[in-house]
C-alpha cells in the first residue's frame, strides 16, 4: 500500500507536482481543497466567507481524516493544513510526507500565474502579498519542517521541470 502526502505553502506546486507524481506512479490523486469543495458543494472561498477561517479549519481536519484513509493515493494538502490541530502528526502517522520548499519570491511568482482564489491573499496589494508570504512562511515552516522528506522546488521554474520534480521525488522516496 502506498500513500504519499504533499505539503507546503500556497503556490509551492502541491497540486501540480502531486498530480504529476500520482500519474507517474499509477496512483490515484486527490487534492484536499478539491475534496472539501466536492464534499461540501461549496468553494473554499465560500466556506471562508460563511464560516470564517476557524470553521473552514474544522471542516478541513474532518475531511483530511476521511481522505487520508484511502490507499494507493497521492494527496496534496491545502497550504495551511499541517499548521492546525494535530494535523501534522496525523499526516506523518498516516503516510510518507513531503514538504515542497520554496522561497517567498518563487511562491509569489507561482501565485501570480495561477487563477485559484486564495482567500488569505485577497484584498492585498502586490507589496502586501510579498510581506504576508514572507511572514507567514516563517511561522509555518515549524510545521512544514516536520515532514519526513523535503524537496527544494526553487529551481523547478517551468513545466518541463515539473517532470524533474517528479523524478527527484521518486529518488527521495525510493519508489
Ligand atoms: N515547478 C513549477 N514551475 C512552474 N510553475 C509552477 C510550478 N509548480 C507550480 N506552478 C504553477 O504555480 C501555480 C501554483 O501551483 P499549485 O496550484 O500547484 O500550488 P499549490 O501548492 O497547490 O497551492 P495551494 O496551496 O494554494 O493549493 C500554478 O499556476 C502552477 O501552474
Ligand atoms: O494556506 C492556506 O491557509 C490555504 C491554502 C489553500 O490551499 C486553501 O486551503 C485555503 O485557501 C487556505
Ligand atoms: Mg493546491
Amino acid at each position: 500500500m502506498q500513500r504519499i502526502i504533499i505539503i507546503g505553502y500556497m503556490g509551492s506546486g502541491k497540486t501540480t507536482v502531486g498530480r504529476a507524481l500520482a500519474h507517474n506512479l499509477g496512483l490515484s490523486f486527490y487534492d484536499l481543497d478539491w475534496y472539501i469543495e466536492s464534499r461540501m458543494h461549496k468553494t473554499v472561498k465560500q466556506l471562508f466567507d460563511e464560516k470564517g477561517e476557524a470553521g473552514f479549519r474544522l471542516i478541513e481536519r474532518n475531511l483530511l481524516h476521511e481522505l487520508a484513509e484511502f490507499e494507493n493515493i497521492v494527496i496534496s494538502c491545502g497550504g495551511g493544513t499541517p499548521c492546525f490541530f494535530d494535523n501534522m502528526a496525523y499526516l506523518n502517522a498516516q503516510s510518507d510526507t513531503v514538504y515542497l520548499k520554496a522561497t517567498p519570491d518563487v511562491l509569489h511568482g507561482h501565485l501570480k500565474m495561477g487563477k485559484t482564489v486564495r482567500p488569505l491573499l485577497l484584498d492585498k496589494t502586490e507589496d502586501e502579498v510579498q510581506t504576508f508570504i514572507s511572514r507567514q512562511l516563517s511561522e509555518r515552516e515549524t510545521y512544514y519542517n516536520k515532514a519526513k522528506y523535503t524537496l527544494d522546488v526553487n529551481l523547478m521554474d517551468n513545466y518541463e521541470k515539473i517532470k524533474i520534480s517528479v523524478q527527484k521525488l521518486r529518488e527521495l522516496l525510493k519508489i
